[in-house]
């Protein structure tokens, strides 16, 4: 474990959900669901597909209604819109490297673009040190998404969201639309990130393993509802209450390797 994981949790946190609930008309997609997310934490939310996992996500960054309950960013409410600055300090990484980035604009373009929104300077230093830092190098800057695999795309992606240097991470699968081995090595990067910045995230999978390799504490998700709160420890050691995680924990081929040898 990196320093920072022993160094993450304190402090305040860097964002609270109290009784979150979202409605799409009548039907409720988050029924209120209460975390906090500390400076240097990662945060998991696992769950079956339809759980809310994504909606809790879309609804911090003002892509979904806050239907009831309360999200506080830096220990300010959000309401309806968030502010233009909101999306310098929350950045969100999507499953689909294919669909996040525009085709017809070279990477350049790409990570040129928050940095315009935002009238960061210093752009050419910030581009060379993200693709760098997301291990592609300047080679990449100038290729179009075709002309990328999947992976670097990926780290494209990852890169446009580093660039504003966000104090928050959502990460919507980011790893589930590629291949195992591009996977792991997105993973790592994803804990290299961790253990350079001081970076909070919030990390959305149905795969347990994704979550016990990036995240200190998870939420078990069914129907819009918290289960259960663990630690990855917790859970990797069976530590658990619930049935339904218990199933989970059985339904995820990765997984079941780790889970205790019954005596
Ligand atoms: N804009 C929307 N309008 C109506 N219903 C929606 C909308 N967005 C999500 N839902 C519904 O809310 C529920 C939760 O969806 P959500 O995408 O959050 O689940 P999830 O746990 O992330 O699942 P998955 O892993 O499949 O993405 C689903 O039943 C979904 O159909």
């Amino acid at each position: 474990m990196s320093d920072l994981h022993g160094k993450s949790g304190t402090g305040a946190p860097v964002l609270i959900a109290d009784a979150l609930g979202v409605d799409f008309g009548p039907f409720r997609a988050v029924d209120g669901v209460s975390f906090e997310v500390r400076p240097g934490e990662s945060l998991g939310l696992v769950g079956e597909s339809g759980s809310g996992k994504s909606t809790i996500l879309r609804a911090i960054a003002g892509l979904a209604p806050i239907s009831s309950g309360a999200v506080r960013f830096e220990g300010k409410p959000l309401g309806k819109r968030r502010e233009k600055a909101f999306y310098r300090h929350v950045q969100m990484v999507f499953q689909d490297p294919y669909g996040s980035l525009h085709p017809r604009q070279t990477v350049d373009q790409i990570l040129s673009e928050p940095l315009a929104i935002h009238r960061i300077a210093d752009g050419e230093r910030r581009i060379r040190q993200a693709l760098d830092e997301v291990g592609l190098g300047s080679g990449f800057r100038f290729r179009y998404p075709h002309q990328l695999s999947g992976g670097q795309r990926q780290r494209v992606a990852i890169a446009r969201a580093l660039i504003t240097e966000p104090e928050l991470l959502l990460l919507d699968e980011p790893t589930s639309a590629l291949d195992a081995s591009v996977q792991a090595e997105i993973l790592n990067l994803l804990e290299e990130i961790r253990q350079h910045r001081r970076l909070s995230s919030i990390l959305v999978s149905h795969d347990l393993a994704v979550i016990t390799h990036l995240c200190e504490r998870l939420i078990v998700m069914q129907s819009g509802r918290e289960v259960e709160t663990l630690t990855s420890r917790q859970l990797v050691a069976g530590e658990v209450t619930k049935p339904y995680t218990r199933e989970l924990m059985a339904a995820s081929e990765g997984f079941r390797r780790k889970e205790p040898v019954p005596a």
